[in-house]
């Protein structure tokens, strides 16, 4: 049995339009509505026939769904669910796809004290953002973490967790705070890292602008796919991660000092060392079929 029948998607970008079409491919009986603060938003998922209806307002999209989910920036997911307080049903499900957990459960906790609200983070994605960018086959053999708060109703969890896994997705849970720490390490700091070496390269006055896209071809060209990221996503994934992204931070700032003193003192086995290290773990997730299924990397999007 399906586990929703109407579900409404706040936020109409890239994960909110991909999983419309997730479900009209995986679920075509489900009833989906969407809502997008951004009017511009809103007439293109109508042009692009993206949901069975795109209503005028957060309110309106709420009012018979049984699944709502938050695929807003973590920064706005409070004020997306003070929108729909007065309008949501009372035995609806409240989900979100935020790429942090902490911060938002606290600011939808806040804003819907009464709901019953178990987050998720599909951890599927591309830098593109908006409601074209968006496609059915993201999620497919990508994990989705929930990442139920304690004392969480344990059949909302499985209702949430079987919608993912029809959505092509793994789904394991964590601890939000587990999982805060975790997403630090494997994804935002390196975006972070991205961000920093593109804007690096572009500030160096030796090496003027035409000459970095000229000579993009390698590794600085996979970090100027990360780093042309959403701006705005990710200045709130940030903000809101801020103490376990720190923290990361720290670390890798340790580890990077001792292998600028590797390259000044001449250390090449340290630097062989490491790189042999590297070089496994890379190997190890190709052999376990994790490598990269964005379509970019020359998988299909269907
Ligand atoms: N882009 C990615 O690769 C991934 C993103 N996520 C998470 O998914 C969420 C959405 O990200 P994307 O779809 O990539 O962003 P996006 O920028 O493509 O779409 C976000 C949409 O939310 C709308 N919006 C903003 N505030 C709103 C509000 N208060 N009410 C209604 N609509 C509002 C915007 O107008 C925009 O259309 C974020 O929380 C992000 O952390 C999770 C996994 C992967
Ligand atoms: O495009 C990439 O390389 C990503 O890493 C996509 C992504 C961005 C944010 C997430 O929370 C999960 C996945």
């Amino acid at each position: 049995m399906l586990p929703f029948a109407r579900v409404t998607i706040l936020g109409l970008g890239l994960i909110g339009s991909s999983i419309a079409r997730g479900i009209r491919q995986h679920m075509p009986s489900v009833r989906v509505t969407g809502y997008d603060a951004d009017p511009s938003v809103r007439a293109t998922a109508v042009a692009i026939d993206l949901c069975d209806d795109v209503a005028d307002s957060a309110g309106t999209s709420v009012i018979d769904a049984d699944l709502v989910i938050l695929c807003v920036p973590v920064g706005a997911m409070g004020a997306a669910a003070a929108d729909i307080a007065a309008d949501l049903p009372a035995d609806a499900i409240v989900s979100d796809v935020g790429s942090s957990k902490g911060s938002v459960i606290e600011a939808v906790r806040a804003a819907l004290p009464d709901a019953t609200f178990i987050p998720a983070h599909p951890v599927a994605g591309t830098e593109n953002s908006g409601p074209t960018a968006g496609f059915a086959s993201l999620f497919h053999h990508r994990w989705c973490i929930i990442t139920p708060p304690e004392g969480s109703d344990s059949l909302a969890v499985e209702r949430v967790s079987e919608f993912w896994r029809r959505l092509g997705a793994t789904v394991d849970t964590m601890e939000p705070g587990h999982h805060d720490r975790v997403l630090a390490v494997t994804s935002h700091l390196p975006h972070l890292i991205a961000y920093t070496i593109v804007g690096t390269a572009s500030d160096l006055e030796e090496v003027t602008q035409s000459e970095v896209i000229k000579y993009s071809a390698g590794g600085f060209r996979d970090f100027t796919r990360i780093a042309a990221s959403d701006p705005t996503m990710w200045r709130d994934i940030f903000l809101s991660n801020r103490e376990a992204v720190l923290d990361m931070l720290q670390r890798f700032t340790e580890d990077l000092t001792a292998l600028q003193r590797a390259i000044r003192w001449g250390k090449g086995d340290e630097l062989f060392e490491l790189f042999s290290r590297t070089r496994a773990i890379r190997r190890s997730i190709i052999d376990q079929g994790q490598d990269d299924a964005r379509p970019d990397f020359g998988r299909s999007h269907e």
